[in-house]
């Protein structure tokens, strides 16, 4: 059954969350008293609608549905989980708690986005305290998968491991914090580096401009995915972290920092500071930013994914839960019946698939039927236990068709025939769908090859029977439209 988030404020953090629940399967109801929150809400979903489905190559659930509910209450009412991101003021969050209190009893987390409240404030006055609990994510909520869970110490073990599990579930990572502090853990960095940034403006030293040139052509990719840690010790050479300690130790005594100090926030300051960024950003709009850090944030964690590293590494955990009982299985039934085509591919587009033209672009399509190809490989037998064991196909020829438009975050399905196989040779016809519309075209002749000569060869026994009873099953399917034919034939 469908799950019911409640996300009770809708602004840039309840809105990014209502996208992660969305995406995710979950039924999401608003509660906002501002009129324009249903907009805003919409334009975030819409910028994650293309950039989360395609982080993955697994295939989210369906999207859930997304209300606006008159009332706090009835936002709440029946809700599995409830996300509070009402502005950061304690006695806003306090009234709000008191008013989902009384609906849920207690028997639903609450989780808050504060930036800074420690539980044991947030609980102040609560009637079921263990519900409550800091679970503070980072913007944009449908990219980036932190979140911070701090419960208060009243929270019972089975309230945590609930959390933990909606949290994980969502693919997001929860770094449970045992110990309350202000800002958590990831703020107080962010907080050390606002401040000393703040200071070298003020101080004249560097403009907004160049101190984001140094973050973003330096540490900034580092801390992305090594973190500050193994980073510094990587830095220790092959003496590592004692050694880099051991050099860089004296200088904490130097004064490379100001952040004892906060420069006073006056209207001079903030004139200073918000006329560089204009200066420096103000030619896109703020929608406009955000599809330029989402189009940034997804190649980075799709390079990552293929490193299989950092929050690269959780994508790829996430997917095999995904993964299981879905697709998978809809494979295996279609391999036990030949004469029908293979669905060998199930995915949906990656933003980094999609080119100026604003589509997927044509390297992609190739990428996607070579997928299918290496799938169909498997089904036949031709798998890495054989391929390691020297017999493997080489593609001797590929004609592409492109029928239809494919968008970031479009779903896409491929179905595959075999027109010819046996012996040396297998002739492949791959028909990739958008729902039901035919959108390309992949026909592809492969030659088996002994990877040792290099050389055609014929294919091992098994791999071969195999093949030839998808062959066989097809051989009386009507030819595909468009099989066998040249650029610039008429269709
Ligand atoms: N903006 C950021 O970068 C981050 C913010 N946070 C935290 O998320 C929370 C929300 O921050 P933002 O989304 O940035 O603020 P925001 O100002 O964009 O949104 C707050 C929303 O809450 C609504 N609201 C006010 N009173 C309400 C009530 N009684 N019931 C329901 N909705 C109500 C407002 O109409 C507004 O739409 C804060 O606790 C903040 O510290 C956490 C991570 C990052
Ligand atoms: C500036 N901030 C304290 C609201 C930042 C956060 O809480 C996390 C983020 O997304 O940067």
């Amino acid at each position: 059954m469908t799950k019911t988030a409640a996300v009770i404020g809708g602004g840039v953090i309840g809105g990014g969350w209502a996208a992660r629940f969305l995406l995710n399967g979950w039924d999401v109801r608003v509660s906002d008293p501002d009129p324009d929150a249903e907009r805003k809400i919409s334009q975030v979903l819409e910028n994650a609608r293309r950039s989360l489905p395609g982080l993955s190559d697994a295939v989210l659930p369906p999207e859930g549905h997304l209300s606006f509910a008159a009332s706090l209450e009835e936002a709440v009412e029946g809700a599995a989980w409830v996300q509070e991101s009402v502005p950061e003021r304690l006695d806003i969050k306090h009234a709000v708690y008191a008013r989902i209190e009384a609906v849920t009893g207690g028997e639903v987390i609450i989780g808050s986005s504060t930036s800074g409240f420690r539980p044991s404030q947030l609980v102040e006055g609560a009637a079921h305290p263990g519900a409550i609990m800091v679970c503070h994510p980072f913007n944009p909520v449908y990219l980036l998968p932190l979140v911070e869970l701090v419960p208060a110490p009243q929270a019972s073990l089975a309230q945590i491991d609930e959390a933990r599990g909606v949290i994980e579930a969502l693919g997001m990572y929860p770094l449970h914090l045992k110990k309350e502090i202000d800002a958590h853990v990831a703020d107080r960095f962010l907080e050390a580096v606002w401040r000393e940034a703040l200071w070298l403006v003020k101080d004249g030293i560097a403009t907004t401009q160049e101190i984001d040139d140094a973050i973003r052509y330096g540490f900034g990719i580092r801390w992305a995915q090594m973190g500050l840690f193994e980073t510094y010790r990587v830095a220790g050479g092959e003496a590592g972290m004692k050694h880099f300690m051991a050099q860089f130790g004296p200088a904490l005594k130097w004064p490379w920092t100001r952040l004892m100090d906060v420069p006073e926030f006056n209207d001079e300051l903030v004139n200073l500071i918000s006329d560089q960024s204009d200066a420096q950003s103000g030619a896109h709009s703020i929608r406009e930013l955000e599809r330029i850090r989402d189009n940034n944030l997804v190649a980075m964690l799709r390079a990552l994914k293929a490193q299989d590293q950092a929050a690269g590494a959780l994508l790829n955990a996430h997917e095999k839960t995904v993964r299981a009982g879905t697709i998978l299985s809809a494979r295996a039934a279609d391999i036990t019946r030949p004469a029908l085509p293979v669905v060998t591919l199930h995915r949906a587009v990656p933003l980094d698939w999609t080119d100026y033209n604003g589509h997927m672009t044509e390297s992609r399509y190739l990428d996607a039927f070579a997928q299918s190809t290496d799938r169909f490989m498997e089904v036949i037998g031709c798998d890495a236990e054989y391929i390691a064991a020297g017999g493997s196909y080489f593609t001797a020829e590929t004609h592409i068709r492109h029928l239809g438009e494919v968008n970031a975050g479009d779903v896409i399905s491929v179905r595959t025939r075999v027109l010819q196989g046996g012996g040396k040779k297998m002739h492949l016809w791959h028909e990739m769908y958008l729902g039901e519309d035919l959108v390309a075209t992949g026909e592809h002749f492969l030659l088996h090859v002994s990877l040792e000569t290099r050389k055609p060869v014929d294919a091992g026994a098994a791999v071969d029977a195999a093949l030839r009873r998808f062959a066989d099953a097809q051989a009386g399917l009507p030819r595909p439209e468009g099989a066998g034919r040249g650029i610039g034939a008429p269709r």
